[in-house]
């Protein structure tokens, strides 16, 4: 067995108990903190991006940052939220994987969490309850993504976004406004999570099929809630033929999974164990863009010209950029081109409410 001197000993450790209080989180002013340890790690030139997640110690955010901490793509993963971020940071950097963890807690260690940042992750904000719909959520979660975006703004303009807070189809085009007021505005880099959705159509046009959910990709385009959640039936692979009945039954249920969980949650929130396997496989795909992965092509509701709205849901190809290319729709059938039309007079409305709340 190799001993090591003593110096080295004790210096390997003052270099611990130097980076580390107790509860692993950043209380330096500057970051510096933060960055060190993460180099003292990264000393071998392990490739990696760093990524925040703001909202870290909710019911997405925990599972969520547990599923980032396991992914081999990031190298420094930064956790901040306004309550609980020591206990959620200290449990997760105990596991053993190579992500660097830091916990940022209150909105005083907002921008020092975002510096640096390639990919910012935002579940934070209020969930529905039985009988809500995701636009009651508007007057709180409206606020807060305001508050996030600025800071985005100025610590990390050039981060990719992946905005979860409900409700999407009003947050997006909220980030965008405070982006283009902060002169950062970059259309490619803002992306609305609409994996959910994506997720969900998959498993349930899966058991219609009796096929592994794997093996199924539905695309759903449109926006995130109700009748503007529009699943593209007729372009499901492996090609499939469905009758009238099944394409109500899973239209419908594609349409409400949300609120199937809401209300078999009872009052104890919405979807967050299925929305943080959704994000983080939203997020693996942006990284993997970001490393320069080719052809990765994923749903997300995006600054878009696919239709006439500002803001739209469908099949887009990332890159190191972001959004490098937005998918046309392809060819619709009668009942989806009906509920493409339902879907955008509820969205203009959406989008409208976010665009005018941002720049009041
Ligand atoms: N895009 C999608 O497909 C889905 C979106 N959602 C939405 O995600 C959001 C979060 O849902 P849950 O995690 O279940 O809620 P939650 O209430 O369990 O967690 C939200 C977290 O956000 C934090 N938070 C509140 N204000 C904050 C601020 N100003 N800065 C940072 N963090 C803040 C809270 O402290 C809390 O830890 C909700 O708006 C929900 O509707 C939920 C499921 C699917
Ligand atoms: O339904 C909700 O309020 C949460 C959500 O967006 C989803 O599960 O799709």
């Amino acid at each position: 067995m190799s001993m090591q001197p003593n110096s080295d000993a004790n210096d390997r450790i003052a270099r611990i108990a130097a980076h580390l209080n107790p509860h692993n989180l950043n209380m330096e002013e500057n970051n510096s903190c933060s960055l060190m340890s993460s180099n003292c790690r990264l000393k071998g030139g392990a490739p990696g991006f760093k990524v925040a997640i703001l909202g870290a110690a909710g019911g997405i955010g925990q599972p969520l940052s547990m599923l980032m901490k396991i992914n081999p793509l990031v190298s420094v993963l930064h956790l901040y939220d306004v309550v609980n971020t020591p206990g959620v940071t200290a449990d997760i950097s105990h596991m053993d994987t190579g992500a660097v963890v830091r916990g940022f807690l209150g909105q005083k260690q907002l921008e020092d969490a975002l510096i640096g940042m390639d990919l910012v992750i935002i579940p934070a904000g209020v969930p529905r309850k039985p009988g809500m719909t995701r636009d009651d959520l508007f007057n709180i979660n409206a606020g807060i993504v305001k508050t996030l975006c600025e800071a985005i703004a100025k610590s990390c303009p050039k981060a990719i976004v992946n905005l979860i807070s409900n409700p999407v189809n009003s947050t997006v085009p909220i980030a965008a406004e405070v982006f283009k007021r902060a002169g950062t505005y970059d259309p490619s880099r803002l992306l609305g999570v609409t994996m959910l959705d994506v997720v969900r159509a998959n498993t349930f046009v899966a058991e219609v099929l009796g096929l592994d959910p794997r093996e199924v990709d539905v695309p759903v385009v449109g926006g995130h809630a109700g009748i503007t959640i529009l699943p593209l039936l007729s372009q499901v692979k492996p090609p499939s033929s469905f009758t009238p009945k099944e394409i109500e039954y899973l239209t419908d249920r594609i349409q409400n999974g949300g609120t199937e969980v809401v209300e078999a949650k009872a009052g104890a929130g919405s979807a967050t164990l299925s929305m943080a396997y959704a994000a983080v496989k939203f997020a693996d795909a942006c990284l993997r863009a970001l490393r320069g992965d080719a052809g990765i092509i994923e749903c997300a509701y995006v600054d878009s010209k696919v239709t006439e709205l500002p803001f739209f849901a469908s099949k887009v190809r990332l890159g190191r950029s972001g959004v490098e290319e937005i998918l046309p729709l392809g060819p619709l059938n009668d009942y989806e081109r009906e509920g493409l039309e339902k879907a955008k007079k509820e969205l203009a409305v959406s989008v409208e409410k976010g665009v005018s709340f941002a720049r009041k």
